[in-house]
């Protein structure tokens, strides 16, 4: 088993801003000024009061007196500060309510808060209701609170203490809270542990004092090996985000227990190496370059998610090869692209752009002289992926005829026609467009030759990767005429914030937009991708399931039922399931269900096991020689 039970330990938790994520007495403060003016005066004092008390600067009974005073609220109040701390338990309480109801005999919730709101909430969870020790109010005929039972020890100085003096637990005590108050029960020598929770709070005076410092429950309960709906807790691992990725991916990662830091631009190699050291799951988009050293240099990656389409600014083989699975978002900006390359196409062709910048600048050029209807004309995509098949069905409906080169044998939608060489489509099309991926063998794709060949006055678009096009030769194009215009949107060297210059040939030619890859960057597309690649992340955290991924063996798992699931990935040399499964024999493991999946160079075998294995075979299954990563999941 792994897992054991604390038969002597009894647990003392907090309930204001450790089982709860607020403090009770500020929320029904806010509740019962609700549209006064002097509401936020108010509530902002008694939150200081709170603050103070905690942090052990003001004496605890002085600091209730205060506040109590200030607080003009009834029993109606109450009922709806109940309600609203309905929505305000802990995430991690909500997570391990089991370990409550599993440990409810031992576990007592002391606080200097009140009854009233305390009781409903923490019994709703599964705490027995004698096990609740809090202080009450006293209410006037009409029900407005007047004051507080003055005979509780709670309400006193040092009330903790004598509480837990009274009810003298025979058996070893932890406290779990974010208040000097819960520290002071360890001072008095109550309590054999004093866990500092921070996951809503941290109290520097607090966090100083304690045993321990867990930012969840979850990390509690992992401390001391206790049943937990979290194998590992999530409060320790650290998701790092770059390039400003949509704040809903924040919420997610934040929602489900981890670390998140979030950074607006891209890292450079060494300060990636530097960050990444204790990065459990990485989360880019295509500024930032995860190389082998990056790789090397990240002993605790799981995961990455490139939160765009491209994936080339990763290093995919030594990702697979180092066991870190990546995603991304496949489709998720794609009709972006598509509406950005129609709109300039059609800048281009009419000449719209360039006659725009001419009359900023008080030059009227009203004439028809080089520009045109895109009805009726060709346009050729190099790349019929998911962006060249959207934009061809658009090309289509806004009469344009398709041709498309692709690498690979593709389904020619509607009337387009397939191109058999690229130069094939080059010397036919009046727009070129460019929609293929970013492999390195792409590097170049289109140079001084690749533009001989195409029409003269062509438009020339590229929404792609930057490396893809030789840009000397591109602008030689456009100064000589070949080019009537051009679209570029990324370049083989961006900077990687928004603070950095931005060099290139093409700045200042005539008729030629310059954006500064922005063909995704729409709010629905990052909204959309901000989602879709957390949960793919999450779902492979979680699960293991790795569907959808880009370098890796491809699993779709069923949820985990009364099993614990064991993920190895291994080197693929012949017989490596054999010795997992010779380890799973060897301690008469009931499997469950066993799923495996290969690349070329790595395993990745996924057992559910029954939950009362032998813990040896963890540590066995870890020391097969060719294993990568092992992770485990209940
Ligand atoms: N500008 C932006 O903000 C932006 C946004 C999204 C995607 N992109 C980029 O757009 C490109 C296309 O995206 P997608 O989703 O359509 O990709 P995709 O993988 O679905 O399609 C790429 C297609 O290009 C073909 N291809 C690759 N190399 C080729 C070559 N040398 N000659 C001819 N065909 C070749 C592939 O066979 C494939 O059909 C990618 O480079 C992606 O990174 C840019
Ligand atoms: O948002 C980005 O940084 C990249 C967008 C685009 O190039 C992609 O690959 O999806």
């Amino acid at each position: 088993m792994l897992t054991k039970t604390l038969e002597q330990t009894y647990f003392v938790i907090d309930f204001d801003s450790t089982f709860t994520k607020v403090e009770g007495l500020d929320e029904l403060a806010a509740i019962s000024l609700a549209g006064q003016k002097n509401r936020d005066e108010v509530v902002g004092k008694i939150k200081e009061l709170t603050d103070r008390g905690m942090a052990g600067e003001l004496s605890f009974e002085q600091a209730l007196q205060m506040r109590i005073e200030l607080l003009s609220a009834n029993r109606e109040h109450v009922e709806l500060l109940v309600d609203f701390l309905r929505g305000k338990v802990s995430d991690s309480f909500t997570r391990n309510k089991e370990f409550i109801s599993e440990y409810r005999d031992q576990i007592y919730i002391v606080s200097s808060g009140f009854r009233e709101f305390i009781e409903p909430i923490v019994t709703e969870m599964g705490v027995r209701e004698d096990h609740v020790f809090a202080n009450t109010f006293r209410f006037d005929e009409a029900g407005t609170i007047i004051g507080y039972d003055d005979t509780n020890v709670l309400s006193k100085n040092g009330g903790k203490v004598r509480l837990l003096q009274q009810l003298s637990l025979p058996g070893d005590v932890y406290v779990i809270g974010d208040g000097y108050t819960d520290y002071e029960l360890r001072e008095s020598g109550l309590a054999n542990k004093f866990f500092a929770f921070t996951e809503n709070i941290e109290r520097q005076k607090v966090i100083e004092k304690a045993d321990h410092i867990v930012t969840s429950l979850d990390e509690f309960l992992y401390l001391n090996n206790l049943s937990r709906s979290q194998s590992y807790p999530k409060s320790k691992l650290k998701v790092l985000l770059l390039e400003n990725v949509h704040a809903r991916a924040v919420e997610m990662f934040s929602r489900e227990g981890f670390q998140v830091e979030l950074l607006k631009g891209a890292l450079d190699e060494d300060e990636l190496i530097e960050k990444i050291k204790d990065v459990s799951i990485l989360g880019i988009r295509s500024k930032t370059m995860v190389t082998k050293r990056v790789l090397e240099n990240a002993p605790r990656l799981m995961v990455i998610g490139a939160f765009c389409i491209g994936t080339n600014q990763i290093d995919l083989a030594t990702a697979e090869e180092r066991g870190v699975a990546v995603f991304n978002a496949p489709y998720s900006n794609t009709r972006s692209v598509v509406e950005m390359a129609v709109g300039e196409m059609i800048l281009l062709m009419r000449g719209i752009y360039e006659k725009s910048v001419k009359l900023h600048n008080g030059v009227w050029d009203k004439s028809a002289n080089n520009s045109n209807e895109v009805r009726g004309k060709k346009i050729g995509m190099i790349g019929y992926g998911n962006i060249g098949i959207q934009l061809s069905v658009v090309a289509e409906a806004l009469g344009m005829e398709v041709l498309f080169y692709d690498l690979v044998e593709k389904l020619p939608l509607s009337n387009a026609r397939q191109c058999h060489t690229l130069e094939e489509l080059l010397s036919q099309s009046d727009v070129v467009t460019l929609h293929v991926d970013g492999r390195k063998s792409n590097a170049m794709l289109i140079g001084e030759k690749e533009f001989s060949q195409m029409k003269d006055g062509v438009v020339f678009l590229n929404l792609s990767r930057g490396h893809v096009v030789d840009v000397k030769a591109l602008a030689n194009a456009i100064k000589s005429g070949k080019i009537r215009g051009a679209a570029v949107d990324v370049f083989p060297q961006e900077p990687k914030t928004n603070d950095e210059v931005f060099e290139s040939e093409l700045r200042g030619l005539p008729n030629v937009i310059l954006t500064p890859h922005i063909g995704g960057s729409t709010e629905e597309a990052q909204a959309s991708i901000g989602e879709f690649v957390p949960n793919k992340l999450l779902s492979y955290v979680n699960t293991g399931s790795t569907y959808g991924v880009v370098n890796f063996p491809e699993v779709t798992l069923p949820p985990l039922h009364d099993a614990h699931r064991l993920l190895h990935i291994h080197q693929n040399v012949p017989g490596v399931l054999s010795k997992v499964n010779g380890i799973f024999a060897k301690y008469g493991v009931n499997i469950v269900g066993q799923y495996l999946k290969t690349s070329e160079k790595i395993g990745y075998v996924i057992t559910d096991v029954a939950k009362n294995y032998s813990k040896e075979i963890v540590q066995e299954l870890k020391e097969i020689e060719e294993t990568i990563k092992f992770r485990m999941l209940y």
